[in-house]
C-alpha cells in the first residue's frame, strides 16, 4: 500500500511546482487541477452533464474555461453546480489513478482538499504557502484572471492561517532551493517511517 500525501494550499502559492518537486524524489503525482482540464476536454466525461446545465460553455464540443468564468461572475450559484458535477467526476478520476500508481509515497495535488473534507482519506497533508503579496503577484502574473477574479476564488477558500495549521507539514514557496529541501524533509519523514512500519 502507497503512503497518501495531500498537497493542498490557496490559490497561486504553488502546489505544481512543489508536485514536479516531489515527483524528482520518485513520488506519484496525481493533479486534480488537470483532471478538470481532461475532464472538460473533448470526450471528457464533464462535458455533457455541464453543458446541459451550462449551454453557453459548450464550445467545439469542450467546456470553454473562459464562458465558465463569466457565468461564474454573472451567478452567485453557478459555482455551486459546477462543483456538484464536477467533484464526483474528479472522484472517479482519482481512484483509477491510485488502484495503477506503484511508488512508495502517491502526492494527490488537491486545492480544495481541506474544503471537501479530503483529509479524512490521506495518511497526511502538506500545505504549500508564502506571503499573500506574493501569492496576489504570482497570480495576476500569469494573466489568467482578472484580480477581481482572484479575489472572488480566494474568497471561497479556506483562510491560508487555517489551512497551515491543519496540516501535518507547511512547505514556504519562496524560492525554488528552499522548496526543494522541505520537499526532501517530507519524503525523508515519511519513508523513515514506512521503513519502520
Ligand atoms: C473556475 C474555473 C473555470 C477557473 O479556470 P482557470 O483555468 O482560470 O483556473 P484553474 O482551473 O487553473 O484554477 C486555478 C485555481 O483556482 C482555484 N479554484 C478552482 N476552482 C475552485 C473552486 N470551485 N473553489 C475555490 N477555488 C477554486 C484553485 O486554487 C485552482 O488551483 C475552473 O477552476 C473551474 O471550472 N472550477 C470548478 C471545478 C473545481 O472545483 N476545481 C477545483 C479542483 S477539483
Ligand atoms: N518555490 C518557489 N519559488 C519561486 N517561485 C515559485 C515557487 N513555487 C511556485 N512559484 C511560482 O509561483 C507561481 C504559481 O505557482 P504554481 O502554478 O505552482 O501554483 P499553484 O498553487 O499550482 O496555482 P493554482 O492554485 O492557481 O493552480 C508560478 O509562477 C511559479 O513559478
Amino acid at each position: 500500500m502507497s503512503f497518501l500525501l495531500g498537497l493542498t494550499g490557496s490559490i497561486g502559492m504553488g502546489k505544481s511546482t512543489t508536485a514536479k518537486l516531489f515527483a524528482d524524489e520518485g513520488c506519484a503525482i496525481w493533479d486534480a487541477d488537470a483532471a478538470v482540464h481532461r475532464l472538460y476536454s473533448a470526450g471528457g466525461a464533464a462535458v455533457e452533464p455541464l453543458g446541459a446545465e451550462f449551454p453557453d460553455a459548450l464550445r467545439q464540443g469542450a467546456i470553454d474555461r473562459n464562458a465558465l468564468k463569466q457565468i461564474i461572475a454573472a451567478d452567485a450559484t453557478a459555482l455551486k453546480r459546477i462543483e456538484a458535477i464536477v467533484h464526483p467526476l474528479v472522484a472517479r478520476d482519482r481512484e483509477m489513478f491510485k488502484a495503477q500508481a506503484s511508488a512508495d509515497i502517491i502526492v494527490l495535488d488537491i486545492p480544495l482538499l481541506f474544503e471537501t473534507g479530503g483529509e479524512k482519506h490521506v495518511d497526511a497533508v502538506a500545505c504549500v504557502s508564502v506571503d499573500a503579496d506574493t501569492q496576489e503577484r504570482r497570480v495576476l502574473a500569469r494573466n489568467t484572471m482578472t484580480r477581481d477574479q482572484f479575489l472572488m476564488i480566494r474568497s471561497k477558500q479556506m483562510p491560508d492561517a487555517e489551512k497551515r495549521a491543519r496540516a501535518d507539514y507547511v512547505i514556504i514557496t519562496d524560492t525554488l532551493d528552499h522548496a526543494r529541501k522541505q520537499v526532501r524533509q517530507v519524503v525523508d519523514d515519511i519513508r523513515a517511517g514506512l521503513a519502520d512500519a
